[in-house]
């Protein structure tokens, strides 16, 4: 890549964007009913500041994600396919109606979906 080429993560907004995205695509999560019951136990404030860390990075930002590996985390809770294909559009609706282009909301989902197995294990 062109090494003056702006990461995805400039070209979404950066820090601000990432900080006022995150909780708003969470809203969204929380309130789906297929979706909700797997954070009823979640502190939910550190899991905006890992998922902000975690996104930052991923979309080629200047923060190194301190949490748990993702496998640690979601494997063993029963999150298939679907939950994560629900999961995905709900990120794609948040960041539409933050007014980021289709193409952006594109990228930032290729490198959401490259995670799945990590997310719902291979089994499922
Ligand atoms: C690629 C998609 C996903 C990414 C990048 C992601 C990322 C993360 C991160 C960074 C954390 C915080 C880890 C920590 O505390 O150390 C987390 C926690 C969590 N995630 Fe995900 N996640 C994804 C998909 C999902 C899906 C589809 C579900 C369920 C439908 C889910 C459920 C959870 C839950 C319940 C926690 C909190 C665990 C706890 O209470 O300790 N995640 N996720």
């Amino acid at each position: 890549m062109n090494p003056n080429t702006p990461s995805l993560y400039e070209r979404l907004g950066g820090e601000e964007m990432i900080t006022a995205l995150i909780p708003a695509f969470y809203v969204r999560v929380l309130a789906d009913p297929e979706l909700g019951h797997f954070f009823k136990n979640t502190e939910l404030e550190k899991l905006h500041a890992m998922q902000r860390e975690f996104f930052v990075m991923a979309t080629g930002g200047p923060i190194q994600y301190s949490g748990r590996p993702l496998a640690h985390t979601h494997h063993g809770r029963g999150i298939t396919r679907q939950h994560f294909a629900r999961f995905t559009g709900h990120l794609v609706e948040t960041l539409l109606d933050m007014n980021v282009t289709r193409e952006e909301a594109d990228e930032v989902i290729d490198r959401i979906n490259a995670m799945t197995n990590e997310i719902t294990g291979a089994s499922y």
